[in-house]
């Protein structure tokens, strides 16, 4: 039996619709549309590809965006303005900082200088804290939009047994605090895990965030398990390659998230849901 595919480009699609509709309802009303700025420090290929699905994101929902180009060699103190300027701009809602950043600029650092209510990747200490505490306010864009495309199986993750592999700020420690959040028994497996086929059979739901191509193979998932790929590895050919080795686990999984056309466009949507939100929390009276 073949695992029903989880289809991130339709979900998310539908979620910019849904966004679209209500940014709509906003400018209606006569209140500016959500503005969202993203700085891009450097000329990571990767990176200008993302930025660009970004910037077209915004304007299908009708937001406004702003991207800064920074040179590679930026100071530090160049960037910290840079958001300084940002945060006090009213019409401007959300800020992105693209990562990676270039080796002389502490990542922290310049996290921490977002106000926390501009922060729509959620990687401010105050959010992280607050989805902790599970109070969250603006939620990390990958495991968020995780969520949703969970509910989209109508499979109730209540006493699910969900196993991560990865354990980065970015993903698998916010994707913990998600499913947990959702009542799910989680596992966290990274370089220093022992038998971790073992764990990863026992997953109900199993999150791959580990940068590897191909790397969870069809035995080692539980038949009818959801299987979730959060990798984006470039091939030399140039091609698009998850962590999960698709056309084998497919055969065994419930139901399995395609790469592309599965996370990445669900991560990009909720970007845009979360500066939706952020619009909403500066306009509230
Ligand atoms: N501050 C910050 N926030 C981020 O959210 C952030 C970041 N930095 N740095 C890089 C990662 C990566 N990321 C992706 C977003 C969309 C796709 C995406 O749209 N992927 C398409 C394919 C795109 C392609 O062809 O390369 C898909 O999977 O179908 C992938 C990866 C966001 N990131
Ligand atoms: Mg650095």
């Amino acid at each position: 039996m073949s695992a029903k595919i989880l289809d991130g480009k339709a979900i998310a699609a539908e979620l910019r619709g849904q966004i679209r509709h209500d940014v709509e309802t906003i400018t209606r009303s006569g209140q500016r549309p959500p503005g969202l700025a993203v700085i891009l420090v450097g000329e990571n290929p990767a990176s200008q590809v993302y930025v660009r699905n970004k910037q077209k994101a915004c304007e299908e929902v009708g937001f406004v965006s702003e991207l800064i180009r920074m040179d590679a060699d930026t100071h530090q103190d160049q960037l910290l303005n840079v958001i300084d300027e940002l945060n006090a701009r009213t019409e401007i809602d959300g800020i992105l900082v693209q990562l990676p950043l270039p080796d002389q600029i502490d990542e922290e650092t310049i996290i921490e200088r977002i106000l926390p209510t501009k922060d729509v990747d959620g990687f401010h200490p105050y959010n992280v804290g607050r989805l902790v505490l599970r109070m969250p306010l603006l939620r990390p864009c990958t495991p968020k939009g995780i969520m949703t495309m969970l509910e989209h199986t109508g499979v109730d993750p209540a006493g699910k047994d969900a196993v991560i592999i990865g354990q980065s700020n970015i993903v698998g420690r916010p994707m913990a605090l998600e499913l947990l959040m959702a009542r799910c028994t989680i596992t966290v497996c990274h370089s220093r895990t022992k038998d971790l086929e073992d764990k990863m059979r026992g997953a109900d739901i199993l999150v791959a965030a580990v940068g590897r191509p191909n790397f969870v193979q069809a035995d080692w998932v539980k038949p009818g398990a959801t299987v979730i790929d959060v990798g984006i590895n470039r091939l030399e050919d140039g091609k698009l390659c998850g962590d999960v080795d698709f056309h084998a686990v497919k055969e065994v999984a419930g139901w399995i998230t395609p790469v592309p056309g599965g996370v990445g466009p669900m991560t990009i949507a909720t970007l845009l849901e979360n500066t939706l939100q952020a619009a909403r929390l500066h306009s509230t009276p």
